[in-house]
């Protein structure tokens, strides 16, 4: 951690094995690695739909255990719990893309609603208690104040933050009725990687902005298509809140102990408090990566908000969690390191 950071230096790990759904993935391994670094026990459950088994690899050296599985699978599922017995879940599996959840809602009830669900009947059904549970800016729905507190108004306006809401409700009546104790971390753009270069964000097909930017510098792709500028902000490209893979792991961490004192519910955003343009990003990638990135005007995305920019102090307040690696030049920085080891993405290495 930075020198203006948080660190969760004085984190116990639970008595039993932390099940984290999801922990192949991108923000997933990266959470493994550090509840690995702390002295958890540690079971990813994962179905490799999008994440990868380099990741597991990677974030684990052989010190957890994977349990290849879908959350669909309500009877093998049971038997998971049954067998590891985890005192904690920290749940990421989910289905994530904007664009396509509104060609194929169907795919996002099912897999977001429907799966999330079936776990918290396994955990029920097991008497596990603690659930931390990526949420996202996007169940705020179109800004109607910048920035966005967890005060804001949740109105998704498209079917991955409405799905995403359905979960936060779900989880909520499961506290209310049956003693869940939970939190809700609503992050906004999740971005970088681990420092040490050998972790890093892969998805096929790859979305997100910093990627596909550190492809065309990589000469992979032949520029970067920027989606729309008219928008209103100063220069007319999207304004977002990237917050460092790593500093999202810590905030899990400090979640988790916070369920395991007592306390909670928590609902809490994850973000820096700045906002950066589209433009203004690929400037910084340009001077750091010393590559031309060749970028034109494309028309905008649809469901594309003008502006995320994170507001509130609930992650300080609640966790004591202070970003420290999540300057746009770190988060970068980061990002470059791994995209230049790991030129083919995660599963196929070097
Ligand atoms: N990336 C972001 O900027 C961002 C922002 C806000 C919220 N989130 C949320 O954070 C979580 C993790 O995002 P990510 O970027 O690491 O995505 P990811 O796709 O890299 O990770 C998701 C993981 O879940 C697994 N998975 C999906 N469906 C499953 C199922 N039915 N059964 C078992 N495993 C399943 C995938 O194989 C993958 O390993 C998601 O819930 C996402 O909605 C991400
Ligand atoms: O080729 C590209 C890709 C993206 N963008 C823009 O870059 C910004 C960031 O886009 P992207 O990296 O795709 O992230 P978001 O669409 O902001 O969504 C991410 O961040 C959300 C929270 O803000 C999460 O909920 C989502 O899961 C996650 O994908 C947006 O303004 C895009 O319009 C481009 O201009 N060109």
């Amino acid at each position: 951690m930075g020198p203006h950071g948080s660190s969760i230096g004085d984190f116990v790990p639970p008595a039993g094995p932390v099940l984290v759904a999801g922990g192949a993935g991108y923000i997933g391994s990266h959470c493994v690695r550090l509840l690995l670094a702390k002295g958890a026990d540690v079971v990813v459950l994962d179905n490799l739909s999008t994440g990868h088994m380099g990741n597991f690899e990677t974030a684990s050296g052989g010190r957890a255990t994977f349990v290849r599985c879908d959350l669909a699978d309500r009877p093998r599922l049971a038997e998971v719990f049954a067998e590891h017995g985890p005192a904690a879940v920290i749940h990421f599996a989910a289905k994530c893309y904007v664009g396509e959840s509104v060609t194929e809602p169907a795919k996002y009830y099912q897999e977001n609603v429907g799966c999330t669900w079936n776990l918290l009947e396994a955990m029920r059904a097991a008497d596990c208690r603690d659930l931390v549970f990526s949420s996202t800016c996007a169940t705020y729905g179109e800004p109607v104040e910048i920035p966005i507190t967890e005060a804001h108004p949740q109105n998704p306006i498209n079917p991955y933050g409405r799905t995403k809401l359905h979960m936060e409700h779900m989880i909520e009546d499961y506290g209310r009725a049956y003693g869940l104790r939970w939190a809700a971390l609503r992050y906004f753009n999740a971005a970088g990687c681990s420092p040490a270069g050998d972790m890093g964000e892969s998805h096929d097909p790859e979305t997100h902005l910093i990627p596909l930017v550190l492809q065309v510098a990589l000469g992979q792709r032949a520029e970067i298509a920027m989606f729309g500028d008219d928008y209103d902000t100063p220069d007319g490209t999207c304004i977002r809140d990237y917050i460092h893979v790593d500093d999202l792991a810590d905030a899990h961490l400090r979640a988790l102990a916070v369920l395991a004192s007592g306390g909670g519910p928590v609902v809490c955003n994850l973000g820096t408090g700045e906002g950066y343009s589209v433009k203004e990003l690929i400037e910084l990638a340009r001077e750091i990566t010393g590559h031309a990135i060749p970028a034109r005007i494309a028309p905008r995305r649809a469901g594309d908000p003008a502006r995320l920019v994170c507001g509130g102090t609930r992650g300080r307040d609640l966790l004591g969690w202070v970003p420290a690696r999540s300057d746009l030049r770190t988060i970068l920085e980061d990002a470059w390191r791994w995209h230049q080891a790991h030129p083919k993405g995660a599963e196929r290495g070097v």
